[in-house]
């Protein structure tokens, strides 16, 4: 077994230990017993510390022209790319998902770097005619100031990269709490942003856990903005934190995302997109397919379909390369999905295929659980309604395209959602109808792209959207500018039509 890897905080340039001197540990959940890397558990102390630098490095940051802080943003894309091999290697190891998902997250990570740094030299703000002669009118973009990024462990590469890199083209100086299952995939990250020559206290990580470094980052007076992705207890923690002491705040929180397969769809492609969709990295994803809205015409075929390839999906360790589906996160996570198994069975749902902890002698040592199909489920169910995030995909008939959108829209979340259907008004229909951030047609509920906005309505989020444009308007405040050259006092239009 190799060494451990030494994590240490990052703050104003400089690779610190907790200023107490304690640690905590992760461990490969594919592996329970080796430790992947030990990582300082941070304090509100340490935390001050990193606020105090990220505070000092925004009076200047602020003042570079935003194409040169595009410039460290590519650099760190550049760097991205060299390493991804070792880096996803790395996810692999100690997040648990399959070694080709672990490219695709590293990849999201140089797809958002290179086109948050194209956003430098835009960052447009409009020029709009002025009521008054000799007299401009326009807006611009301000950054906000010191950002903290609290993130979850099952994007441990792109969600730190989505929030960091428009963030710092946006002028801010940032501080990420990385999830503490994850603490030697965000030092690697941050390790290429160091490399890439950010100004000392630009960039900062401060490790730990939640309840102790992440709630001292979003109590601190002089943080400005809190980015949050994870659960929906959490975040409304970070809100009412946020709204009682006066800080922006951004937060991406659950899904319980259904994909519909109408009568007319094509069955293979569906079935593609539901294997993907529910399982996929062990089905821990925010836009996991959770629900499977199945028309009565083909549910019966589509389910043996279903059957048939989940029976087959390969468990094992995410670094080795046969693996289809690896590990869950951790003990409490794999406890987690076990109980809502139980609560299936008692409300009446019946298991069609795995619903168990696996326990074969190569997937012992592991927080493994099989892939689960659940069938008889009606939308009032609570495995219909709350999020599990494991494996296990939830089967609902329907009898009309109308009532599998009412079923599709009957939750408290809104981010994802797929229709398979060959009928172009239904597909229309879909995306004016679904309530969701997110809508596929005839693709699967998960697999984002950077340059599109990505959130959700209800309680997935507050109403803003990562990537895309759209994150730079969570990361910037509008000013409103008015220029005279009149050279004397203009006064506005009075309005004397009332
Ligand atoms: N939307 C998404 O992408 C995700 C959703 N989830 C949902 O959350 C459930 C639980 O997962 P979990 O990892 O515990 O999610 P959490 O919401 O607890 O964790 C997300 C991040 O918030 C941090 N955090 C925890 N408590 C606080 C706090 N009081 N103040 C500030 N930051 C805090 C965590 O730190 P630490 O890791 O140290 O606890 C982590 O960095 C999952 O079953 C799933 O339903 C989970 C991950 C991603
Ligand atoms: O699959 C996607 O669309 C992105 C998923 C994601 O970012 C998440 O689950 O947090």
């Amino acid at each position: 077994m190799e060494t451990p890897l030494s994590c240490r905080n990052y703050i104003d340039g400089q690779w610190l230990s907790a200023a107490a001197g304690t640690t905590l540990e992760s461990r490969n959940p594919a592996l329970i017993h080796e430790v992947v890397a030990t990582f300082p558990r941070s304090q509100a102390d340490d935390v001050d510390t990193a606020v105090t630098a990220a505070s000092q490095a925004y009076r200047s940051w602020r003042k570079v022209p935003a194409p040169a802080r595009a410039e460290y943003v590519f650099r760190v894309g550049e760097l991205l790319a060299k390493h991804k091999e070792k880096l996803a290697q790395l996810i692999s190891q100690e997040m648990g998902k399959p070694l080709t998902e672990a490219r695709g997250d590293v990849q999201e990570g140089i797809d958002c770097a290179f086109y948050s740094a194209g956003e430098g030299r835009r960052l447009f703000g409009q020029t709009t005619p002025s009521e008054m002669p000799n007299k401009f009118a326009m807006t611009v973009r301000m950054p906000i100031g010191v950002c903290a990024l609290i993130t979850p462990w099952n994007f441990p590469m792109a969600i730190p990269c989505w929030k960091a890199m428009p963030a710092l083209v946006c002028g801010n100086t940032v501080i990420l709490k990385p999830a503490e299952d994850t603490p030697a995939c965000a030092t690697k990250l941050i390790e290429i942003f160091a490399a890439a020559g950010f100004p000392p206290g630009v960039v900062n990580l401060v490790h730990g856990m939640g309840e102790e470094a992440g709630k001292a980052l979003v109590e601190h007076p002089d943080i400005n903005l809190v980015s949050f992705t994870g659960s929906s207890e959490t975040g409304a923690f970070v809100g009412a934190t946020c709204g009682r002491t006066h800080k922006r705040v951004c937060l991406e929180m659950g899904g319980k995302n259904a994909q519909v397969v109408m009568e007319d769809a094509d069955l293979e492609l569906a079935l593609d997109g539901a294997v993907w969709g529910a399982f996929g990295t062990t089905g821990q994803r925010c836009t996991a397919t959770s629900r499977l809205i199945l028309h009565r015409d083909i549910k019966e075929k589509f389910t043996t379909m279903l059957y048939q390839r989940t029976s087959k999906l390969r468990l094992g360790a995410g670094t080795d390369p046969d693996t289809e589906i690896g590990p869950i996160i951790n003990q409490k996570q794999l406890q987690r999905v076990s109980e809502y198994m139980n609560i299936a069975r008692e409300e009446g749902a019946k298991v069609l295929i795995g619903g168990e902890i696996a326990r074969e002698d190569s997937l012992k040592n592991g927080y493994f659980f099989q892939p689960t199909i659940l069938d008889g489920v009606t939308p009032e169910m609570r495995v219909a309604r709350e999020e599990i995030f494991g494996p296990v995909v939830c089967l609902i008939a329907v009898s009309s395209f109308e009532e599998a959108i009412a079923i599709l829209n009957d939750t408290n979340y809104g981010l994802s959602s797929s229709v398979y259907t060959r009928d172009i008004n239904r597909a229309f229909t879909a995306m004016r109808d679904i309530e969701a951030g997110i809508t596929y047609i005839n693709g699967p509920t998960i697999g984002a792209e950077v340059h599109l906005p990505f959130g959700g309505v209800k309680q997935t989020g507050n109403g803003h959207r990562e990537a895309g444009t759209t994150a730079l308007d969570v990361f910037t405040e509008w000013k409103s500018v008015y220029v005279d050259f009149s050279g004397n006092l203009q006064r506005a239009q009075i309005d004397n039509r009332s």
